[in-house]
C-alpha cells in the first residue's frame, strides 16, 4: 500500500482491481476508512472505463459553459435534482459569508435508462451513456461496500459481506446522485476575495460513500485529518491538509485516481470507527499570497446513498459493537436515511426547503427517488 498526502496527511492508494487478495484489500480499506475517511482507489479502467470518464467531464464543461438560458430550465427542484447555480448552496452555513462559488447538475437515477428530470439538449441526446456512467459508479460503490463489510467481519448470519450493498439495491432507482460540479476562476476586479469566499465550505457528506472524480492540474480539495486536534475548528487554517488529485505513485496512471470517502450513514452505522471526515474545496493559491486563478476546475462526485427507508442502526460487527455509545456521530433512535437526508439538505439550500409548506411534496419524491 502506497501513502502519500503532501506532507502531514496520508492518504492510501489502494488497487482494489483484483490484483491483491480480496481479505487483504478490505483490511486495507477498512483501516483508511478508520484512520482517514479518505482513500484513492487505483484507477487503471478496470471498473470504470477511463473514455467514460473523459467523455463525462466533456459533457460537464460543454452545459456548464452554456448560457443561461440552456441552464434556465434545468433549475433544481425539491428532489434534489437539476441545475444548481453560483452562490446558491452553501455547504459551512457558520462560518460562510457568501454561498460557494460554484454550480452544479445533480442528476437523480435514471428509469430504464430515462432521466427522471428535465435534461439540457447535450444531455437528452447522451441520455444511454449517462446512465451507463451512473450505473459504473453504483457498481463501484457496491464493490467498495461488500469489502468494507468483508473487513469489518459482519455477522455472516445478518447478511455478512452483503450487509451494506444490500441496503443500496432495491426495486427502484436509488437515492444516489450523479453530481457535476464547476468551479470558476474568480472574476478580476469582483469584490470576491479568496480568503473571504470558498469554492465550497467545510462540510462532511450526507450519505453512505462518495466518489470523486477529478481533472490533472485542478487542485483545491483539503481535509482536516481526524486525528487533528481541531477537527470541530474549520477556521483554524493549520488543520487543513491539501489533498492532491494525483498523488506521487499514480502519476503515470491513465487517469487520476478515484477518490473515495466516507459519508455521515457510514459513521454512524459503524458507530463511528469509519470517520465522515470534514473537507472543503479552495482557490488554489501560490505560496502566502493567493492569486486570482485562471482555471476553472471541474469534479464529478457520486453521492451513494442506501434507500430511503433504511433504519440507521449499528452494522453486526464485533469491532463497531465495541465502539458503542463512544461514537460522535449519533442518530435519533430508529431513524431512516431519507429522514437523514432530508434534515441535511434543508440546512444546505437554506430558503428552498421551507418549513412546512412543500414538505410532504419532498419526501414524497424522496422516497420514490
Ligand atoms: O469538488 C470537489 O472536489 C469536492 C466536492 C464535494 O466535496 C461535495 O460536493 O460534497
Ligand atoms: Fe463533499
Amino acid at each position: 500500500m502506497t501513502v502519500t498526502n503532501g506532507t502531514s496527511g496520508l492518504i492510501p492508494v489502494i488497487d482494489i482491481s483484483g490484483s491483491l487478495p480480496q481479505k487483504e484489500v478490505a483490511k486495507q480499506l477498512v483501516d483508511a476508512a478508520a484512520t482517514y475517511g479518505f482513500v484513492y482507489i487505483k484507477n487503471l479502467g478496470k471498473d470504470i472505463p477511463i473514455e467514460a470518464i473523459d467523455s463525462i467531464f466533456d459533457l460537464s464543461k460543454e452545459f456548464f459553459t452554456s448560457p443561461l438560458e440552456v441552464k434556465q430550465p434545468c433549475k433544481i427542484q425539491e428532489n434534489n435534482r437539476g441545475w444548481v447555480g453560483m452562490h446558491a448552496e452553501t455547504l459551512d452555513t457558520k462560518n460562510q459569508k457568501r454561498g460557494d462559488f460554484k454550480e452544479a447538475m445533480n442528476l437523480g437515477e435514471f428509469v430504464d435508462g430515462k432521466a427522471q428530470q428535465p435534461l439540457p439538449p447535450s444531455f437528452a441526446a447522451r441520455e444511454a451513456e449517462i446512465d451507463q456512467f451512473q450505473k459504473y459508479c453504483h457498481g463501484l460503490m457496491i464493490k467498495i461496500l461488500v469489502l468494507f463489510a468483508i473487513g469489518l467481519e459482519v455477522d455472516p448470519s445478518s447478511g455478512g459481506p452483503d450487509w451494506f450493498s444490500s441496503r443500496h439495491i432495491g426495486a427502484g432507482p436509488s437515492p444516489c446522485t450523479l453530481r457535476l460540479l464547476h468551479y470558476p476562476p474568480l472574476p478580476p476586479d469582483s469584490d470576491f476575495h479568496p480568503s473571504v469566499d470558498i469554492r465550497a465550505g467545510a462540510h462532511t457528506d450526507y450519505g453512505s460513500i462518495t466518489l470523486l472524480f477529478q481533472r490533472p492540474g485542478q487542485p483545491g480539495l483539503e481535509i482536516i485529518p481526524p486525528s487533528s486536534m481541531d477537527s470541530h475548528n474549520y477556521t483554524n487554517t493549520a488543520s487543513w491538509t491539501p489533498v492532491p488529485v494525483s498523488p506521487p505513485t499514480t502519476t503515470t496512471d491513465p487517469s487520476p485516481p478515484i477518490l473515495v470517502n466516507i459519508g455521515d450513514l457510514l459513521s454512524y452505522w459503524t458507530n463511528n470507527l469509519f470517520k465522515s471526515t470534514v473537507h472543503r474545496v479552495i482557490f488554489p493559491s501560490t505560496s502566502s499570497t493567493y492569486s486570482s486563478p485562471a482555471t476553472d476546475r471541474y469534479s464529478i462526485a457520486y453521492f451513494g446513498h442506501p434507500l430511503g427507508s433504511t433504519v440507521l442502526e449499528p452494522v453486526p460487527s464485533e469491532r463497531v459493537q465495541e465502539l458503542a455509545g463512544k461514537g460522535e456521530q449519533k442518530t435519533v433512535e430508529g431513524m431512516t436515511a431519507e429522514e437523514h437526508l432530508m434534515s441535511r439538505l434543508r440546512a444546505t439550500y437554506l430558503g428552498m426547503y421551507r418549513d412546512g409548506e412543500g414538505k410532504e411534496e419532498v419526501r414524497e419524491v424522496v422516497a420514490s427517488a
